[in-house]
């Protein structure tokens, strides 16, 4: 078993279809993920177990160093095959001096390629776009880490996900990426230009998200309506994922608050359109937003006065790992 290789084949799962992408050559950002064929919104492209799980992400990366010695050789040589890059802060977190130099590249891959706590061997190809093609998510049904198309993706188009957190302005994702090292080159990022339309919207979704935060975004009719234009402008700047199904939440319970049944329902029954072909509807996220769309259903169709504390909302919703 020592020259086992990881592949593609001995990764494919009955689970996913990962046998509609490749990974090749992606121009001025190494290796990346492709599409061999058109592939429809909502495919689980892929469903991946952690290559290394590191129990916690500690200071030092002594977990991360025990979780790698600790795996088997075929899987360890795997690991090294991915790509590697430390920032300066993280080298100092680590003591990287005193480090042997496999221990600095074991610990430099885990800081490029991280989800929380896992580092996984064929979603580590994916690259970075502002506006991803891709939304990934854990499933603790399966129990894996989930990587679906949130846009139909035509054949030979390179499939994206996004690293950073929150919608934000070109030099604060720019501050995020430095983290990975490299200067953002997805199509919002290189126009430079003062009438860059998409780059004007993402200004705007944070300059509203914020206005929202400060109000304590407490439901009202000019809430509403700010969540309203928000996801206008995601679906219209091709921010589909999880924002986008965050906001159509958030219009919901607005709309359920101002007591409007049936106006909540319609956000819920989009809300759950974007959570399916995010998540799957074997994730049970999906499953419990279906159930909050049954009750508001039939809370519209009934005579009854409606308050939105007759719905039982959904509280816990599934984080996965750190
Ligand atoms: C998780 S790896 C992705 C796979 C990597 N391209 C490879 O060759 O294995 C992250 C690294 O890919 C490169 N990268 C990812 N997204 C990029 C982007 N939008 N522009 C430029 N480089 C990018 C950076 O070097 C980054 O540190």
């Amino acid at each position: 078993m020592a020259d086992y290789a990881y592949n593609l084949d001995k990764l494919s799962s009955t689970l996913d279809a990962g046998h509609l992408v490749e990974v090749r050559e992606s121009p001025r950002k190494g290796l990346g993920l492709f599409a061999r064929e058109t592939i429809t919104r909502g495919t689980r492209i892929i469903a991946e177990y952690p290559l290394l799980k590191a129990v916690t992400v500690s200071s030092h990366g002594v977990n991360v160093l025990a979780a790698f010695h600790n795996l088997p050789p075929f899987k360890q040589q795997a690991y090294l095959g991915l790509h590697e890059y430390a920032s300066d802060t993280f080298k100092e977190e680590n003591d990287w001096e005193s480090l042997s130099d496999l221990d600095r590249r074991v610990l430099a891959i885990f800081a490029a390629n991280r989800w929380g706590r896992d580092v996984f061997w064929l979603a580590s190809q994916f690259n970075h776009s502002c506006i991803p093609n891709i939304h990934n998510a854990h499933n603790p049904t399966i129990q894996m880490e989930t990587f679906h198309s949130i846009q139909e993706i035509e054949a030979g188009e390179e499939l994206t996900v996004s690293y950073i957190a929150g919608i934000c302005a070109r030099d604060e994702r720019q501050a995020q990426l430095k983290k990975w090292g490299f200067e953002c080159k997805c199509p919002v990022c290189q126009d430079t230009s003062d009438d860059n339309k998409l780059e004007q919207n993402f200004a705007q979704i944070a300059f509203l998200s914020q206005e929202l935060k400060i109000a304590g975004a407490l439901p009202s009719k000019k809430t509403l309506d700010a969540f309203r234009r928000m996801a206008g402008l995601m679906r219209s700047t091709g921010l589909v994922g999880k924002y986008l199904h965050n906001c159509y939440l958030d219009a919901a319970f607005c709309s359920a608050v101002l007591g409007s049944a049936q106006m909540a329902m319609l956000w819920t029954e989009k809300e759950v359109e974007v959570n399916d072909y995010c998540l799957g509807k074997d994730h049970l996220d999906c499953q419990k937003e279906v159930r909050v769309m049954r009750q508001l259903r039939s809370a519209a169709k009934s005579k009854r006065p409606f308050h939105y504390t007759h719905i039982s909302w959904v509280l816990d919703w599934d984080q996965g790992p750190e």
